[in-house]
């Protein structure tokens, strides 16, 4: 079987050009550009690469980028201190977090702090909740880019066996939810999950995030599944490397002997990331001016 492979960085193109247009729209409308705060604690390199990437997408769609960043020592009321001062600063609209914070602070105090309708990540603990419960909210940005392409490959996915691998809150459980509220049949599979094989053969979507490269074996997967791999994982760098190649949490050639369609890492789900969290910056936008979304495109 010659399996599609699933283009993330086109998905993401397209989306960023229906953000932007409504950023414009935005601006016009409520005479400010929409904004998105960052904050990033300690030097990471991963975290700077990923914060430079979201400044620069949002300076690239015609909307205000603030950022702040913060030393590794940084104590907790002062980030929490930060966090309120951008609760309160009317010309932000979206805030996030950049994750791991390192590990003196306390993660889940941090994410509570933020104001749940500037909540861009979709997970403090009112916006998670409102997404078990079924409500309109704000959802974090890897696990909607999924089911976005999902929508876009599958229309109606009502009924199929989906197992996630990994139960983060950024990715795995957020996740579970949307593919529930798609009427999936949802298994979650983690560390201590007994028959991860035996679970995946009857799945027909699978989504990895798990963080263990290439974890998930070819012949682990359903005939004609689909997969979608959440998982960036660098390999040591070889002889002559500077870099090592970076990979997902499934076995990616072996796969497309199996499956009918899969993300590739790089090139996936993680390429719509930056591109979703623009999507959540304007609609939080709209939402916090009182505005109505022009279209339904989002
Ligand atoms: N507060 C948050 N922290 C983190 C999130 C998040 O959604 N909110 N997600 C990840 C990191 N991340 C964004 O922050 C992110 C991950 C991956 C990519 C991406 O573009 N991936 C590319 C390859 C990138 C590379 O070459 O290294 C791809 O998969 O094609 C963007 C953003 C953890 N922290």
């Amino acid at each position: 079987m010659s399996a599609t492979i699933i283009d993330g960085k086109a998905f993401a193109a397209g989306l960023r050009e229906r953000v932007g247009k409504l950023a414009g729209e935005f601006e016009a409308k409520a005479g400010r550009k929409a904004g998105l705060a960052v904050v990033l604690v300690g030097e990471d390199p991963a975290s700077e690469v990923y914060v430079r990437s979201k400044g620069k997408a949002t300076v690239a769609l015609g909307m205000e980028s603030f950022e702040y960043r913060l030393p590794a020592d940084t104590p907790q009321e002062e980030l929490v201190a930060m966090v309120e001062r951008l609760n309160a600063d009317p010309s932000v609209d979206g805030i996030l977090v950049q994750l791991p914070l390192p590990k003196h602070l306390d993660e889940k105090a941090v994410i509570a702090a933020v104001d749940p309708d500037k909540d861009v990540d979709g997970i403090t603990p009112t916006n998670a909740g409102r997404l078990v419960l079924g409500m309109d909210t704000l959802v974090s940005c890897t696990p909607l880019g999924c089911t976005m392409i999902l929508k876009d490959m599958l229309g109606d996915f009502s009924g199929m066996d989906a197992v996630i691998v990994g139960r983060s809150i950024l990715f795995g459980k957020p996740m579970a939810q949307l593919l529930l509220a798609e009427n999936c049949t949802v298994t979650m599979a983690h560390s201590r999950t007994r028959d991860l094989p035996g679970l995946l053969r009857r799945a027909d979507i699978v989504v990895a995030a798990v963080g263990v490269p290439e974890l998930i074996r070819g012949d682990w997967l359903k005939p004609g599944a689909i997969v979608l791999d959440g998982g960036i994982n660098r390999l040591e760098a070889g002889p002559g490397e500077a870099k090592g190649r970076l990979v997902g949490d499934v076995a990616f050639d072996e796969a497309l002997d199996h499956v009918k369609a899969i993300t590739p890492v790089p090139g996936g789900v993680g390429a719509t990331t930056i591109a979703v969290l623009m999507r959540n910056t304007i609609v939080a936008a709209y939402r916090n001016e009182g505005l109505d979304l022009p279209d339904d495109t989002l």
